[in-house]
Order: C-alpha cells, then sequence, then structure tokens
C-alpha cells in the first residue's frame, strides 16, 4: 500500500511538472514526476525508470539508461500529461555495489546477465509494485507504457492495469554498451 506523503511544484528544463513522494512498503523514496492532470484519465503517457547512478546521474555510456530517461522527461513534458515513476531500484534491484561488481566481471567478459547469476543473484531482482499502486491511486484508466522491456508489460497487465499502447524507447548505442543491449536483446527479451 501507498499512502500520499508530499507533492511540490518541480519546474524543469522539460516541462513545469509536480513531484509526488509517497509512503510505500518497501520503505523507499521513489519519485514521481506528473506533467498535467492525470487523475482519472485514459491513454496517459507512463514512463517506469528504474534507478542508475552510473547512467543517470554520471553519464555513463555503459548503459541506456540517461538517455531514456531524458527521452521519456521530454516525451512526458510535450504530452499534455503523463507520468514518470523513478523506482529507486539501482541495478536492477541488486543495489550499487553488486552492480559495480557485476561491472567488474562484465569488464572480464561476462555479459550483464551472467554477472548477476555468478554472484548467485537474480539477473532481474525488480518488482513493480510501487508503480501499479501509483498509477492505481491516480485512477489512471488505461497506459501508454514508454518501455522496450516486456517484464514491466506482463507484471502491470497481471496486476490490473490496462495498456493501451507500448511507446518504444529506442537509443542509439555506443562502442561501449553495444554489447550490453545487445544481451538485453537476446537474453532478456527487450524489444530493440
Ligand atoms: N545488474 C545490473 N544492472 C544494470 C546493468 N546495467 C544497467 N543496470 C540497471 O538496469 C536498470 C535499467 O534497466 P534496463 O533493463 O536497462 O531497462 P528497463 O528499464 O528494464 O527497460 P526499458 O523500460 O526498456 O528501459 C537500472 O536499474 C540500471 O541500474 C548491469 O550491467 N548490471
Ligand atoms: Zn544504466
Amino acid at each position: 500500500m501507498i499512502e500520499f506523503y508530499a507533492k511540490a511544484k518541480l519546474p524543469s528544463r522539460f516541462g513545469n511538472f509536480d513531484i509526488y513522494v509517497f509512503k510505500n512498503d518497501e520503505n523507499k523514496d521513489h519519485a514521481v514526476i506528473v506533467n498535467g492532470d492525470i487523475y482519472g484519465r485514459e491513454n496517459v503517457p507512463v514512463r517506469i525508470h528504474s534507478e542508475c547512478l552510473t547512467g543517470d546521474i554520471m553519464g555513463s555510456l555503459r548503459c541506456d539508461c540517461r538517455d531514456q530517461l531524458l527521452t521519456s522527461l521530454k516525451m512526458i513534458g510535450q504530452s499534455e500529461y503523463g507520468m514518470l515513476i523513478y523506482l529507486r531500484q539501482e541495478g536492477r534491484g541488486i543495489g550499487l555495489l553488486n552492480k559495480i561488481k557485476a561491472y567488474s566481471l562484465e569488464d572480464q567478459g561476462l555479459d550483464t546477465v551472467e554477472a548477476n547469476l555468478e554472484q548467485g543473484l537474480p539477473a532481474d531482482a525488480r518488482n513493480y509494485n510501487f508503480a501499479v499502486e501509483v498509477i492505481k491511486y491516480f485512477k489512471i484508466k488505461s497506459v501508454e507504457l514508454i518501455t522496450n522491456n516486456p517484464e514491466k508489460i506482463k507484471f502491470l497487465e497481471e496486476n490490473g492495469i490496462k495498456i493501451s499502447k507500448r511507446i518504444p524507447i529506442i537509443i542509439e548505442p555506443n562502442a561501449f554498451d553495444k554489447f550490453y543491449l545487445e544481451t538485453k536483446k537476446d537474453k532478456m527479451g527487450h524489444l530493440l
């Protein structure tokens, strides 16, 4: 269960957003960025973004996270209404320390899935319960989900969220994330 905690204006380079924080079962400060009036609406563009300190903040080229984050904020800012749910599930839920250990194994040739498994961790430890709760909190009737990840679509649909459309978010690979993106496509079923 989530509970409203605080809301404030968040003017940004992408638009005049509102930011919400909710109390939740995981006790994590997930952030919800909202543009316009989403309450009770249909076909709301929604991005569910998992935290990536190295990419989102530091501009790492090992992944496409930052470009996906900026592209989706821009998309949402340009739409009449929309929402980005920023989940504090660093490293697909294994945390920063384990993600950097995984990077170290990837530097030795393992792919992103193998590097998690090698540590005895799941390839993807995330869940999207918080996102489901937020979508229900705003009584959103249907969602246009900005993603390439079929797991997110599956999780939301299994938990009663109607997805009217998937909006792909394809970022051109660079020399450093090419293999990472290939692995997402080949091993994780991403629609790339
Ligand atoms: N464990 C691990 N996590 C990573 C690695 N590279 C990026 N991440 C994390 O992966 C998450 C991003 O997930 P992705 O699978 O790239 O994308 P997604 O958000 O599931 O799918 P999209 O909605 O299509 O973007 C973030 O939490 C990153 O911190 C890695 O090599 N190993
Ligand atoms: Zn990343």
